[in-house]
């Protein structure tokens, strides 16, 4: 009998329809089984083949009750049986990753990002863990409904909750978006009394029941503080593992430095945010390149560099606000993508990134126990090194000692 055939039989005798989203059937679909066993145990319902080179073996079936709001979403119930998959296909282990503000603006774009394999592969299978609250667990349906639709390949689970100590289980990743966004006139900074125990909180839910080397990245605002409270509960987790999102900031960078000297933007490279995601970040343009040579050779307007780039990029967020009503989402979420595969792809020699991470044992005398961007390499492992060969002029050190300041206080 086919497994489909045996699930539907199966489904049809022992289910009430309300336990049916809940039901998880680990066959792939396109994988004819021979051999289906059924495994049940109280709780669980699962329904399992395993194939070895030459051989189907027996499933197992167990049968799974909705534990919580947190638990598998609709198809993804259905998931096919990755261990078994894996014996068929390279792919490699399933990852989870963990989102939280899943219902906003940003994730709605990042989300189907991920989904696709664009972030973390081709041949990398995901499972998302969907963390809303009250307010937004019908509009965290509606996303999950959504990926359903998108029929994604890689996308192996997704579970949706409103308790971080659930939905934080074993995660890899924790893409820390959920927060308020800011309004015209406010600055990013006003959020803190919001948003600063929405922190806390997952700090210390990372910290019970994530991955122990859980890579997290803390995008809302303001992102380098709720970065370092974040990191200071969970005293667990390796604190460089913390980062604050300014990659939208090197990104919007690069995109004006070549506007300035008439290049595409692929031709920027070496852009250092430095600094807190504010107005008082150091765009660094004294060690950037276009085409392989320093910014300050090819723009030869130091005024400019200083004040008009410099500004543009500090209040471009602002200035986007003005104009959408609301804050960058789709730019955020693409910066987002960039950040992960920075870390999880080897840096391009010569080149580096930019992240707002923890400042401890930091070689260029910026004050410690503070979160502030810095440049990185990676080779790939989800893991970093700050870049040492920088060079320094007194209009770069001034400007980063002020944002230094700034965050201290
Ligand atoms: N670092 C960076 O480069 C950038 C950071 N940001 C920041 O990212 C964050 C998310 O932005 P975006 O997705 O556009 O925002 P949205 O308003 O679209 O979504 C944010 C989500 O945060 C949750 N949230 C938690 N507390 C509150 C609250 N008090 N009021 C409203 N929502 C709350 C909500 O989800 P739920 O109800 O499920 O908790 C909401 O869905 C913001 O803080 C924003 O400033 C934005 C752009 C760039
Ligand atoms: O400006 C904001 O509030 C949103 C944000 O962080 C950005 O766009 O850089």
């Amino acid at each position: 009998m086919a497994v489909a055939e045996l699930n539907s039989a199966f489904t049809k005798t022992h289910f009430h329809s309300s336990q049916l989203s809940f039901l998880s059937r680990s066959v792939p679909k396109h994988q004819h089984c021979d051999f289906p066993t059924l495994h049940r145990t109280q709780q669980h319902a699962r329904i399992s083949c395993s194939v070895t080179q030459n051989q189907v073996q027996a499933p197992a079936v167990q049968i799974q009750e909705p534990k919580s709001k947190s638990d598998c979403y609709g198809v993804f119930c259905l998931t096919y049986d990755l261990k078994a998959e894996e014996e068929t296909k390279s792919w490699k282990k399933l990852i989870n990753i963990a989102v939280s503000g899943a219902a906003g603006m940003i994730s709605n774009h990042l989300l189907f990002k991920l989904a696709s394999g664009e972030v973390f592969g081709p041949d990398q299978p995901i499972a998302l863990k969907l963390l809303g609250s009250e307010r937004s667990l019908q509009a965290l349906e509606g996303v999950a409904m959504e990926l359903e639709d998108s029929l994604f390949p890689l996308l192996r689970e997704v579970s949706i909750g409103i308790d971080p100590y659930e939905v934080f289980q074993d995660a890899e990743w924790a893409l820390l978006i959920g927060a308020k966004p800011r309004g015209p006139g406010m600055e990013r900074a006003d959020l803190l009394d919001i948003n600063g125990q929405i922190f806390a909180e997952q700090g210390r839910a990372l910290n019970a029941v994530a991955s122990r080397n859980v890579k997290v990245i803390v995008v809302g605002n303001p992102c380098n503080t709720n970065a370092l409270i974040c990191m200071k509960n969970a005293p667990n987790i390796p604190a460089k593992n913390f980062h604050a999102l300014t990659r939208l900031d090197e990104n919007r960078a690069k995109c004006q430095l070549a506007l300035k000297a008439g290049v595409f933007y692929d031709k920027v490279s070496n852009v250092t945010i430095w600094g807190n995601h504010s107005t008082t970040q150091v765009p660094d343009f004294l060690n950037a390149k276009i085409d392989g040579m320093p910014v300050i050779d090819v723009i030869k307007d130091r005024k400019w560099l200083e004040e008009e780039f410099t500004e543009k990029v500090q209040k471009r967020g602002g200035v986007l606000i003005q104009k959408w009503g609301r804050s960058s989402a789709a730019s955020t979420a693409v910066s987002i993508v960039d950040a992960i595969r920075a870390l999880i792809t080897p840096t391009p020699k010569g080149d580096w990134f930019s992240t707002g991470v923890y400042t401890d044992g930091n070689p260029y005398g910026i004050a410690e126990g503070i979160v502030f961007s810095m440049p990185c390499r990676s080779n790939g492992d989800g893991d970093y090194v700050l870049v040492k060969d920088v060079i320094f002029d007194d209009y770069l050190r001034n400007r980063i000692a002020k944002a230094s300041v700034k965050l201290i206080s």
